[in-house]
């Protein structure tokens, strides 16, 4: 819960977090106790001595210079989820977390060759998110989905291998995975390396996104847009420099899944008065507020709703404005749909005149 009194509003404001990677919310103390009841090796204090402790290696994760250097971290730290009971309580943390902040829907990803490259099968995995979803939307009412995801500096056959042991599961056609992105290191690994993957995925109607132009150029984006087909963009912050680009982005209705906290941590920016935030509602472009990798970056949902109301000041109609496209950018249904503008349309006549 974020620390300002002044933003309770924004706590009440109904959120859908699209762009979330599960793994990225494994929190040090989660780390630590799985490390422990799997046995497994964590690097060696004389080579890294972030690994001491929890406090280390917290602070270790403030320092990151850039997306690799997170990525770095991001994968020894997912070498402690094991078993099928591991991945739900990762999810399921998530989940509570994000209902504490405000979440109604979520869209999470998670990146299944991180896993089968060291010998956890992809079942394992997935059977594991769906029992956190099951009990969210239980306990919480939080619906979700989830979106597979492939890692860019792994092969295009890789990436095919993986989509094509989902479809055979089913996953896509009876709902378990929502639809595919694109993730990992991104400058030299443009998105028509995984066009192949992409074309199959339009071909099935199997929703598309891709992270692009977080630290690769605009041209991330177009390419994205144009040889992979995404329905949306993850970060996208670097579309301001192709005003062209941006205009499309609007007038197309595209999703822009904005991670300010992120953005700041991984050094693509230097704070959050520097995204084009202001850019994005003056244009019409269409974007949400995520937490990326929530875990590592000490920031969860709602801290950066915060940080974005703190260097931008934003009205309560510009506010509502990114409420309803996130939901109307959301990938769930028409009925649910429905029922999270409603709660907006309720949020809108509390605060009308309030702030
Ligand atoms: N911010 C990010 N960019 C690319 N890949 C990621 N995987 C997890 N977080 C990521
Ligand atoms: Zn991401």
């Amino acid at each position: 819960m974020c620390k300002s009194e002044a933003h309770f509003f924004l706590h009440d404001l109904p959120k859908c977090e699209h762009h979330l990677h599960i793994e990225g919310s494994l929190s040090p103390a989660l780390l630590f106790r799985l490390a422990k009841s799997n046995n497994i090796i964590l690097p060696d204090p004389a080579k890294d001595d972030s690994f001491v402790s929890i406090e280390a290696l917290e602070s270790r994760y403030e320092r990151f210079t850039s997306l690799n250097d997170f990525l770095h971290y991001y994968f020894i730290g997912m070498s402690v989820l094991i078993t099928a009971s591991d991945f739900e309580s990762l999810a399921y943390e998530y989940f509570a977390r994000a209902h504490s902040d405000g979440v109604h829907h979520a869209e999470i990803s998670f990146d299944p060759q991180a896993h089968t490259e060291r010998g956890i099968a992809y079942n394992t995995v997935v059977t594991g998110l769906v029992a956190a979803q099951v009990r969210a939307e239980k306990h919480f009412g939080l619906t979700s989905k989830l979106i597979l995801c492939f890692l860019r500096n792994l092969s295009a056959d890789n990436a095919d291998v993986i989509y094509k042991e989902a479809v055979a599961l089913g996953h896509f056609s009876v709902g378990t995975v929502a639809g595919i992105g694109l993730d990992g290191s991104e400058v030299g690994f443009p998105p028509e390396i995984f066009r192949g993957v992409y074309e199959q995925a339009v071909s099935a109607g199997i929703r598309r996104t891709a992270h692009a132009g977080e630290e690769g150029d605009s041209t991330y984006v177009s390419r994205a847009l144009d040889v992979c087909k995404t329905e949306r963009i993850d970060h996208g912050i670097r579309l301001v420099e192709d005003e062209e680009l941006l205009k499309r982005v609007a007038a197309d209705k595209t999703l822009v899944t904005v991670c300010p906290l992120s953005n700041v941590r991984l050094r693509c920016v230097s704070k959050v008065a520097e995204l084009p935030i202001r850019r994005f509602l003056d244009e019409g472009v269409r974007f949400s507020l995520n937490s990326d990798d929530p875990a590592y970056f000490s920031g969860y949902i709602l801290d950066n709703y915060c940080a974005v109301q703190k260097a931008f000041n934003l009205s309560l109609k510009e506010w509502g404005f990114i409420a309803v496209v996130a939901i109307e950018g959301s990938w769930c249904d028409a009925d649910r749909k429905k029922v999270l503008l409603q709660k907006v349309d309720e949020w809108a006549i509390k605060y009308e005149g309030i702030i």
